[in-house]
Order: C-alpha cells, then structure tokens, then sequence
C-alpha cells in the first residue's frame, strides 16, 4: 500500500488533531482511501521537535496535555523547533504547516512552505497568511518544483467550499461570493444576543479551538479579510491586497446594539463579500451587517459558516459548514492529503522510497 510521511509544522490545536486522526483511524482511512499515513516530523514554537525517520509513535504525545509537551530528551527530540533543517532535509512527502496565521506578512509561515516547495514536498495548509499574502507566487512555486499545495482549511475549516468552487462550479461564471466567514465572531455575536457578555464569549470560542492566537484577528475582521482575498484571487481570478479589502469588526457593536437588532426582527453578522465589477475588477470588504431574519445568511450560527456564490447560470450557490473548530480543520488537511494522492498517485509510485507492495506484507 502506498504510503505518506507527514511533517507536521506547529503542533497546536490543529495538527495534533490530524495526529489524533491518524492514531485513531489511521487503519480505516488506509483501508478506505488507498494510502497509509504516517508521521516522521514534528516541529512546534513551544514543544521543540521531534524526528524519527520509522514514524513516530503518536500516543504518547496525544497522552500528554498540549501546554505540557517538550520534545527535549525524547529519542529525535530537541528543545528547538529547527523548522527549516526538518522541513527542507527530513524525508517527508508532506509538509502540513498549522501555525499561527500572520495577517501581517504572512511570515514565517511563508517561509516554511516555499522550503517545502523547494525541497520538492507537497504542502497542505489551513495557513490563510501564506495563501492570501503570497498565493500566486508559492502556487507557481510548486509547480515549478513539480508538487502541489493545497489549502482548503483556510477558508471555513473541512467544509468543502474552496474545492466546490474549483470542481463543481467549473463552466459557470462567477460573479461575486459573500457569506459568514468567521467562526468565532460569528458565535461571539450569538452568545451576546443570548445574553453573554461579549468578553466571556471570546475565553469561550478560545477553549472551544475556534478562535485565533491572538483574537483580535476574528474580531477586527482581519481573518474574514484574508479569506475575503483568498475567495476573491481562487474563485474571480483577481489580485487582491489587504489594502484592496475595507475591513470593519464586531468590536463596534455593543449588547444593545444586537438587543434593539432582534427586537427589529434583525441579526447582526460579520459578512465578508468580493464581487467583480463591469470593468472586470473586483470591490471587497468585510463588515458587520444587521440582517433580516428571513436573509439566507441569518440562521448561519455558532461556529457555523456559510459561502454563498452568485452565477450565471444557477444563481446562487451556498455552502454551508462548520467555519471553525480543531477536528474540523484537520479534516480540512486530511481532504487536502486526498488531493494530493489523487494527483501525484503515480509520481509517488514511481520515485517515492515510501512505497510498500501490498505483497510484501501478504
Ligand atoms: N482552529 C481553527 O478552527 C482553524 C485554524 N486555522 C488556521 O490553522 C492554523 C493552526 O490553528 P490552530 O491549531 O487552531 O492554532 P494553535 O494556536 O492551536 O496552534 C498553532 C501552533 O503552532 C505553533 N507555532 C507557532 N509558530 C510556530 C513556529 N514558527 N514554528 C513552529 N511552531 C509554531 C504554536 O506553538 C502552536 O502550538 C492557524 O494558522 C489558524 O489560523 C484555519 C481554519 C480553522
Ligand atoms: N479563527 C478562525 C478559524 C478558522 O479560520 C475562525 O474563527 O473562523
């Protein structure tokens, strides 16, 4: 059976989510999709990391809490994440980058994944820095180096929205995309209408693994910004900057705000939109609308999100899915590790070392 060795970058909620995957049902993934998983690499800022080239075994690590893990004198293990040495010279076939996403420049996640590029690894990534910031640029990197980089947990975690528009909306024109694009602003203003306060509700969507590092991001709008610009380059071919997307928050609206909102039968949500113009260029922004209870975006809720693309030829298209959420996300990577098989199947079997005869195991 042909199989992948995974470095997995930043060791956080999501990636050790991916390891739990692979530990739980890693048998009947392999049986399912034809391919075996394994990890040989782990780095992460605070862990240090951890190499060994046979897999590593992942219970251990899972056993252990995620404030309390240190790579530090395990066998491969080293108190210093050492990013670029695994990521350029420990032989993987997939580079699975999961730090913090960047608003500013993207770094150094860019950094991580254009060293996988180059050292010939396919990339996934549920990194929206590197993909809004640098996309085009790492896009051809990979070509050029004959490898993929796919990155569908950057818009609404596992659900399939970016993939949908690349495969099943090919033939129509789109003109424009709007929707609720952030999971944790999104179940920040539900909480408040029921009556919490707006602070306790963040610490919530920070246990419950929805929210950014550094929350601001959600709340501000600079998250749903770079999903904006991702949506906008993937799906209406444009070139956006952040600078090319206005970017208001949910910080503005107050608990009476949302309060009069549903007396007026109203509801307050952080809506992200693109949409091309006749001249072919494309207007974007992201700002907190009071919709009408009867809106198709109203009912999105909690950490429920929601992509809605407008066609020629059917309308409008929604997809509708968990927007945030750690399981969720690396599902979002495992679907990407789909792709990636279903690409490169054959290059794998030809030049990859990792590829074991199903014979030879009986
Ligand atoms: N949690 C979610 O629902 C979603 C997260 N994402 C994105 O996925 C990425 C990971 O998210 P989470 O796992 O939730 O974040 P997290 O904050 O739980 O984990 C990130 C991990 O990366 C590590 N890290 C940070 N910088 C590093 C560096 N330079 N080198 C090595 N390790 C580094 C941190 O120590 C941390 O353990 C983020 O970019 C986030 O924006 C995308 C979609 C949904
Ligand atoms: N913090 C983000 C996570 C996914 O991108 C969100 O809440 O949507």
């Amino acid at each position: 059976m042909r199989r992948y060795d995974l470095a997995l970058i930043g060791f956080g909620g999501v990636n050790r989510a991916l390891a739990e995957l692979i530990a739980e049902r890693g048998d009947e993934l392999a049986d399912e999709l034809g391919f075996a998983l394994r990890v040989v690499a782990i780095t992460d800022l605070r862990a240090g990391s951890l190499v060994d080239v046979e897999g590593i075994d992942l219970a251990p690590l899972l056993a252990t809490g995620p404030g309390e893990l240190a790579f530090a004198g395990m066998e491969g293990g080293n108190a210093d994440p050492r990013n670029e040495w695994v990521i350029r010279e420990v032989p993987a076939d997939i580079v699975a980058e999961a730090t913090f996403t960047n608003p500013a420049d993207g770094e150094p996640a860019v950094s991580h994944v254009r060293w996988a590029l180059e050292a010939g690894k396919h990339v996934c990534t549920t990194n929206k820095g590197p993909v809004a910031l640098r996309g085009r640029e790492l896009k051809e990197l990979a070509v050029r180096h004959g490898v993929s980089i796919e990155f569908e947990g950057a818009v609404l975690s596992g659900t399939p929205v970016l993939r949908t528009a690349e495969r099943l909306l090919s033939g129509l024109r789109i003109t424009g995309v709007e929707g609720i694009m952030n999971g944790t602003s999104n179940f920040i203003l539900g909480r408040v209408e029921d009556g919490a306060d707006f602070e306790a509700a963040v610490k919530e969507a920070q246990d419950l693994g929805y929210a950014e590092a550094d929350p601001t991001a959600d709340v501000e709008g600079h998250d749903v910004q770079l999903k904006v610009m991702i949506l906008a380059n993937e799906v209406l071919g444009a070139d956006l900057r952040p600078e090319d997307v206005f970017r208001e928050g949910i910080s503005g609206i107050t608990a009476e705000d949302i309060k009069d909102a549903v007396d007026k039968g109203l509801r307050w949500k952080l809506v992200g939109s693109a949409t091309r113009r006749s001249d072919g260029g494309v207007d974007a922004r992201v700002a907190p609308m009071a919709l009408p209870a009867d809106h198709p975006l109203a009912g999105i809720a909690g950490p429920l999100n929601a992509v809605a693309f407008r066609t020629d030829l059917l309308g409008t298209v929604t997809v509708s899915g968990p927007g945030a959420g750690r399981i969720e996300t690396a599902y979002a990577l495992l679907s990407d590790i789909i792709a990636i098989h279903q690409r490169h199947a054959n290059d794998a079997a030809a030049s990859s070392g990792h590829v074991v005869e199903e014979a030879l195991h009986g």
